[in-house]
């Protein structure tokens, strides 16, 4: 997790420099929409080599998911530690419960 940590300084770092000079800067400097874009295009990635069952491919498209998913949230001012700290609240709450409990009328 402290990867993950790191990588959410560096890209809050990033939103103030210069984007000739940082690929984090550039992509932010596009706005909101353009992060949330990029996400999705590397979520499909992930998705097509999971489906193709490429090891490799997934692991790699999978780095790309986490970082576009910390620049999208940073593009939003919403902090890793608050997806964290929302896991941390669901630990120990089955997802079959949860669900059950949404569904429930
Ligand atoms: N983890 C990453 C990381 N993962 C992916 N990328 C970049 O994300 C970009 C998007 O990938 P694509 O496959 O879409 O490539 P593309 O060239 O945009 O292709 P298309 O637009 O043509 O589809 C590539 O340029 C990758 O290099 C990353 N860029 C930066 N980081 C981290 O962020 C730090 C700061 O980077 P800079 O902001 O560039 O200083 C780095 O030290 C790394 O730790």
């Amino acid at each position: 997790m402290n990867t993950l940590n790191d990588l959410a300084a560096t890209i809050a770092e990033r939103a103030a420099a210069d984007p000739d000079s940082s690929w984090t800067a550039k992509l932010l400097a596009k706005g909101p929409e353009k992060c949330a874009e990029k996400f999705g295009e590397e979520a499909v990635e992930a998705i097509i080599e999971a489906v193709k069952d490429n090891r490799d491919g997934l692991i790699s498209e999978s780095a790309d998911v986490l970082f576009h998913l910390l620049v999208m949230l940073q593009s939003r001012g919403v902090a890793l530690d608050e997806v964290l700290a929302e896991l941390q609240r669901r630990q120990g709450t089955s997802g079959l419960s949860e669900k059950a409990s949404r569904t429930q009328t």
